[in-house]
């Protein structure tokens, strides 16, 4: 093998994706690179052998590597893990390039991190890099947080009654990584100093910790850019190359545009449905419909749900489905008409999703079409309208008006896509 990753575990990973994307645009050609899967006898084995150009390395094996190696940078000396080793003649020589990856993220983020309190949360192989990067950049405490306070970390209890005054928190723990991201490793409400908040979870784009950061006003920062920034130190370091750092960002937004889902909100008859698979074209991007997903969980249609279990049976299948459908990335999502009635629907929609509000006049929302009979009077329609549009404008990353002709509005979310709303995630 050229090149490769190594872990347990590598169902996640983005690694192989982004590094022959680096080749791709770098113009190297026949580069390999590999996932490798090793359970802990098969890493021996595979370390002995050495039978690889270069590697990199994930959990749980970034510290287990260091005994094989016959050098190590300092910085990966100084950060006691490495998770890039290059083999020069059956010599291996290991590195940390999470280090730089962490610090790529803290200054293109502009996070200034001299003189405050950062509080880390995780005390596993990613919070090493992060802290030895927190002491480089002249942090006046770093505390480590962990569910057993061992090794230097203290437990939540104590971070809760003595450290609320954090200026930065960085999140180096798994909690709300998919398949588990409805879940926050603290509230950010309860930190009255908090400027700044960092994940290096990269599943979902936005984590809950970084969603609840952004809805409080607070600076987030997303954890694809350390992700990437590392797997483009590690590529000069196997290729013995060094490119301009404008590559991390251009591959991020890719990604970015690939991986974001987009949410469709509006009044019934506003035009989801048909925007939706319009969208499903010009995107290349797979559409659903929440009512669809609805009726296929619970086997009945929805009236037949709503006669047997009522609005409460029915909005409890609603926010099943739209927790599922907040897991998957680059698709189309068409949400019912009271999906945005409950918040929580919204907020778990908004970890991989860009939201739109399809916004039409009550006027053309009149349908004499049998199967929306919510439709048919307009009184009934301007008191819904009235009702909702408030929460419309509250989730809405952007406003499609669409009054005129269905391809223009189509057009206009694709421009806003590709530039405006792209950039609001990444930033
Ligand atoms: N700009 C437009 N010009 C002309 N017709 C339109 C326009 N936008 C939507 N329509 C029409 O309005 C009707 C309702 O659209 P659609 O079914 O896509 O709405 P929806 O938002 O998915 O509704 P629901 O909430 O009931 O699922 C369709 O017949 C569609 O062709
Ligand atoms: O998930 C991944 O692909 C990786 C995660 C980090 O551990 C990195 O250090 C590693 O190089 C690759
Ligand atoms: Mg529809």
């Amino acid at each position: 093998m050229k090149y490769g990753l190594i872990g347990e575990h590598l169902g996640h990973s983005f690694s192989k994706q982004i590094q022959t994307r680096i080749a791709e645009i770098e113009n190297v050609k026949d580069y390999d690179y590999q996932l490798v899967e090793l359970d802990k006898e098969e890493f021996k084995e595979f370390m002995e052998k050495k039978d690889f150009t270069g590697i990199n390395v994930t959990i749980p094996y970034k510290k287990d590597v260091i005994p094989y190696l016959d050098e190590m940078d300092e910085s990966a000396k100084a950060i006691g893990a490495v998770n890039t080793i290059i083999n020069v003649d059956g010599k291996l020589k290991g590195y940390n390039t999470d280090f730089g990856g962490f610090l790529y993220m803290v200054k293109a983020h502009n996070v200034h991190m001299e003189g405050k309190k950062v509080l880390i949360i995780g005390n596993g192989g990613a919070c090493a890099a992060v802290k030895a990067v927190c002491e480089h950049e002249n942090a006046k405490a770093i505390v480590i947080v962990s569910r057993s306070s061992d090794r230097g970390a203290i437990g939540y209890d104590e971070m809760y009654t003595s450290h609320l005054d954090a200026d930065i928190v960085v999140n180096t723990s798994p909690v709300g990584m998919f398949p588990n991201i409805t879940n926050a490793p603290i509230d950010v409400s309860w930190f009255h100093k908090l400027e700044c908040v960092l994940d290096v979870v990269y599943n979902p784009i936005l984590t809950r910790l970084c969603f609840e950061a952004q809805e409080a006003d607070i600076k987030r920062v997303i954890g694809l850019e350390m992700l990437i920034a590392q797997a483009k130190y590690t590529f000069e370091i196997f290729e013995n190359m060094s490119f301009d750092d404008s590559i991390i960002d251009e591959i991020k937004k890719e990604m970015l545009k690939d991986r974001c889902n987009i949410v469709l909100i509006g009044m019934p008859s506003a035009g989801k449905t048909t925007i939706g698979k319009m969208l499903e074209e010009k995107l290349g991007k797979e559409f659903f419909d929440l009512d669809d997903m609805i009726i296929a969980k619970a086997g009945k249609s929805i009236p037949e749900i709503f006669q047997e279990s009522g609005e409460a049976g029915f909005r409890a299948i609603e926010t099943e489905v739209a927790i599922e459908a907040s897991k998957m990335n680059n698709k189309i999502i068409a949400t019912g008409g009271g999906t945005i009635k409950h918040k929580v629907n919204m907020d778990f929609l908004r970890l991989n999703g860009i939201t739109i509000f399809i916004d039409r006049d009550v006027d053309k929302l009149i349908s004499s079409d049998p199967n929306r009979p919510l439709s048919s009077s307009k009184l009934a329609l301007q008191q819904m309208h009235k009702e909702r549009y408030p929460l419309y404008q509250k989730y809405a990353a952007y406003v499609a008006v669409n009054n005129t002709n269905i391809e223009e509005t189509v057009d206009d979310i694709v421009n806003a896509y590709h530039s405006i709303l792209i950039d609001a995630v990444a930033d």
